[in-house]
Order: structure tokens, then sequence, then C-alpha cells
């Protein structure tokens, strides 16, 4: 086995610096609130503990930049292919793929902080080309923990929210011959089913199940959670990744319980308690590949008295992520 730090060290040259990107985005499905997470878990002293408690450089946007204004002015976005602000999402998602592209470039772990998971398009196709760019080639593997797969292609899916398609397009499951509509995904910026390891899941729609089965992609769902343990399942999921690839891992807070994260817009009863999404930010980081995490789906307008547990919980992942409970 080569040295747990050995990725980390040749990808991060500044091991101790944090690319922050803090996205206000919710055009990936239909709740507004979803935009107003990284404010939140910001006020809620999450980027101070990660300086002052955990010694992090942090550079990037210490307040929130507005994704926003990259939403094309002036012009309609309609429906296409059954996909709900299309043209937006799109637009979005290639400027977030730009800007943590640049803050990879730069050596440092990105922390992006969402928004819903529409914006993983953008993170995860800027941190697979960051790779491949400074590692002759290399494929990054992508841990997507989320009580949903998110693999919908726009032609399975029943929502048209865009939210449930980032992996889909990050695969290139699903094409698109539109270039304002995600024909700015270039190959450099895909990753491969193989090195794609689902953990949570539990809602998990039909046309998705035949995706994930007939492409063989690695899922741990509740059902096997309960069977196993969370400690072995953490031992699987990273053995199917091997110990010599970089690691970007994509939480979805509504992983969680309701119980713990009733806060966000699509809970799935029946999910991880917050030890065990603890635990899995915990292993991951213990990995030494760790090189880029998103905290999606907080929404602080939605069951208002748990959005300071919400927050909260979301506070602790990507803390636990970076390596505070770890002696
Ligand atoms: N990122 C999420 N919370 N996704 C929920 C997706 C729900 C459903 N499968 C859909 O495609 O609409
Ligand atoms: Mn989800
Ligand atoms: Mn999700």
């Amino acid at each position: 086995m080569t040295s747990p730090s050995t990725i980390r060290q040749k990808f991060l040259t500044h091991p101790s610096e944090l690319g922050v990107v803090a996205v206000d985005f919710s055009g990936g499905q239909c709740k507004p609130g979803v935009d107003a997470a990284p404010n939140a878990l910001i006020s809620a002293g999450l980027l101070e503990q990660l300086r002052h408690d955990l010694g992090y450089d942090l550079h990037g946007d210490s307040d929130v930049h507005s994704y926003n204004d990259y939403i094309p002015k002036g012009v309609p976005d309609p429906d296409y292919r059954g996909m709900k602000n299309p043209l937006s999402v799109s637009a979005v998602t290639e400027t977030l793929s730009s800007r943590v592209y640049a803050q990879a470039k730069e050596g440092r772990f990105v922390l992006t902080l969402g928004g819903d998971h529409s914006i993983a398009i953008g993170t995860i196709s800027g941190m697979a080309k960051a790779i491949r760019e400074r590692l002759a080639g290399k494929d990054i593997a992508v841990i997507w923990v989320d009580a949903h797969a998110d693999i919908n292609t726009p032609e399975t899916s029943d929502s048209g929210n865009i939210h449930g398609m980032p992996v889909a397009f990050l695969t290139g499951l699903a094409k698109t011959d539109r270039k304002d509509i995600f024909g700015w995904l270039h190959t450099d910026q895909l990753i491969s089913v193989n090195k794609l390891v689902y953990i949570g899941l539990r809602d998990v729609d039909r046309g998705e199940k035949q995706i994930l089965r007939e492409n063989g992609i690695r899922a741990f769902s509740m059902h096997d959670i309960d069977r196993h343990g969370i400690g072995r399942v953490m031992e699987m999921a990273l053995a199917h990744i091997g110990s010599d690839t970089p690691i970007h891992l994509s939480f979805d807070v509504d992983a969680l319980d309701p119980q713990w994260a009733p806060s966000t817009g699509t809970p799935v009863r029946g999910g991880l308690t917050l030890r065990e999404g603890d635990y899995i930010a915990e292993c991951v980081h213990e990995t030494g590949q760790l090189i880029a995490m998103d905290l999606v789906e907080v929404n602080p307008s939605l069951e208002e008295k748990g959005a300071s547990e919400t927050i909260r919980a979301g506070c602790s992942l990507v803390r636990c992520a970076l390596g505070d409970t770890l002696l």
C-alpha cells in the first residue's frame, strides 16, 4: 500500500490551504431557501472554526459570491427535454466549474458550500479536470453520500429538477447537443462510473435503479448499512476506490435522517445518524486521499425549528472531513 498521505501530498501542494467556494444557488430544484445555506453555515462560524480550531488558511470566498449573477439575463429559460431552468443551471455550473478548477490548480483542498446538488456538476467537473492536468491523466473517485442517487437523465426524471441529474451529466450517461445546456462539459471534466460509490441511498427512482444496475455502479444503501454496519461499509467503499486515487466527497445533507437534518428540500426517513455521517467523513479524511468536499441541500427556511440543528450537522460533517475529530 502506498503511504496514506501520498495522493494528498502529490496533489495538494498547499495542504493547509482551503479554497472555499460558497454557492448561493437554488435553481436545480423548486423550493426557495437552499441558496441561503452558505451564509447560514458561515454565520454559524464554520469558516472561523476551520481557521481557528483546525489551522487552515482560507482562500476563495470568505462571504458569498453571488452565483445568481451568472444566470443569463433577459432571456427566457423554458423547459428543455423536461429539465427545469436548464440555461440557468448550465451557466451557473459552468462558471462554478472554472472557479473550482482555479482553486484546485493552486494545489488547494476545495470546499464548496451549496446550494442544491445540481452544483456538483460544476465542482466535480472542475476537480476532474484539475487532477487530470496535475496528475498525468489520473481519474478522480467520487463518494456520493445521499438518500438519492441523483443519476436521472432528463428522460428518466419525473420531476425535471436538475438536482436529481448531476451524476448522469458528470458520467456522460446523459448526453446533450446544446452547448448552452451542459454541452460545455468536455471529456476531461467527466468521471468514470467505475470510480463512483454511493452511500446512504434509500429513495432511488425506477429509472435510476436500472442505470445503476446496467452500469455496475457500486452503491451502499441504508439496507447495506443496517446489514454490515457503517464500519464495514466504509471499508468496502474505500477498497472499491483503491488507495491510489484522489477522492471528491459530495455530501447531501439529506443522507442524514430528518431527525438530525430536517431542514432540507427532499427529506427521507430512515437515514444516517449524525454520528454515522461524521464517521463517513472521518474515514475519507483518514485515507489521505480527500481533495475536495461539497456540502449541499441545507435549506434553512424549511422546518425552521430544525434549521439550527441542520446547520450544526452540516458544520460537523465538514469539520470531520477536514480532520477535526481524529486524534
Ligand atoms: N439532490 C437531491 N436532493 N435530489 C433529490 C432527487 C429526487 C428525485 N429522484 C428527482 O429526481 O427529482
Ligand atoms: Mn438527496
Ligand atoms: Mn443529492
